[in-house]
């Protein structure tokens, strides 16, 4: 089994916890609230911010021309395309696109992005593309799945978002996600073991910070919400 499939083996039972996310459950009974996918709309443009900076650090750290082009054509089409999406879905919520961008960074975005941009000083190319990867990886997968249950029709206000994570470019067999997959287990190749381990550990952490991103989403989780619990101190726990 090749490197990345083993990642992939070892990400299914967090595909499975994000499938059971209440937010995923939510757009499957189209019960997603307006208030609930603002609030995604607005943390996810953060988070493409920080897949915009990765980007030009997978560019930084290739090794040949051939992969600089590749992440640069990679970056190139993030920045054609990533508002199309963020806008489409905007007109669901009843919001002012000129409204959506730079908004508060709110705890958990705050976490994930710093996750996938943790490796951009020290790191190895595998082990910034990695963590990027599994975040790539996890959205193509839950596409699968709301497309599968045939539940999710033009009217749901998530139906652009399915239908953009089953591009062929991003999601088919010679899509980017499958190229990046490549790369990764070509460099895995030139690693040792404790270095495969800790990329392991950076996947499998995406993966996880997946399901917090949504159950953020669900909760609108704030740095007030944050404050209020550290305050109220009464050995009740964060959640
Ligand atoms: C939180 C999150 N994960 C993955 C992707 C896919 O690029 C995204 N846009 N947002």
């Amino acid at each position: 089994m090749s490197f990345s499939q083993s990642l992939i083996k070892d990400a299914q039972p967090y595909l499975e916890a994000n499938k059971r996310n209440s937010f995923i459950q939510d757009v499957i009974s189209n019960r997603l609230s307006p208030d609930v996918l603002n609030y995604y709309i607005q943390q996810d443009l953060r988070y493409a911010d920080a897949e915009t900076i990765v980007q030009t650090q997978l560019i930084t750290k290739s090794k040949t021309i051939e992969d600089q082009r590749l992440f640069a054509d990679q970056l190139s089409a993030h920045l054609r395309t990533v508002s199309d999406l963020f806008e489409a879905l905007t007109k669901n919520v009843k919001q002012d696109w000129s409204n959506q961008r730079n908004q508060t960074i709110q705890p958990v975005t705050f976490l994930y992005r710093e996750h996938i941009l943790s490796q951009v000083r020290e790191g190895s190319l595998l082990n910034v593309l990695a963590p990027f990867e599994a975040g790539i990886w996890m959205y193509i997968e839950l596409g699968k799945y709301l497309e599968a249950t045939g539940k999710i029709k033009s009217g749901n206000n998530f139906y652009t978002w399915v239908q953009d994570v089953q591009d062929p470019d991003l999601a088919g067999p010679g899509g980017i996600s499958n190229q990046f997959l490549a790369i990764i287990d070509r460099e895995a190749e030139k690693a040792d073991q404790a270095q495969l381990a800790y990329v392991r550990k950076q996947f499998l952490r995406s993966c996880l910070l997946e399901w917090y991103f949504w159950d953020a989403a669900s909760r609108q989780l704030t740095w007030e919400d944050f404050d209020k619990l550290a305050f109220k101190n009464d050995g009740s726990g964060l959640l």
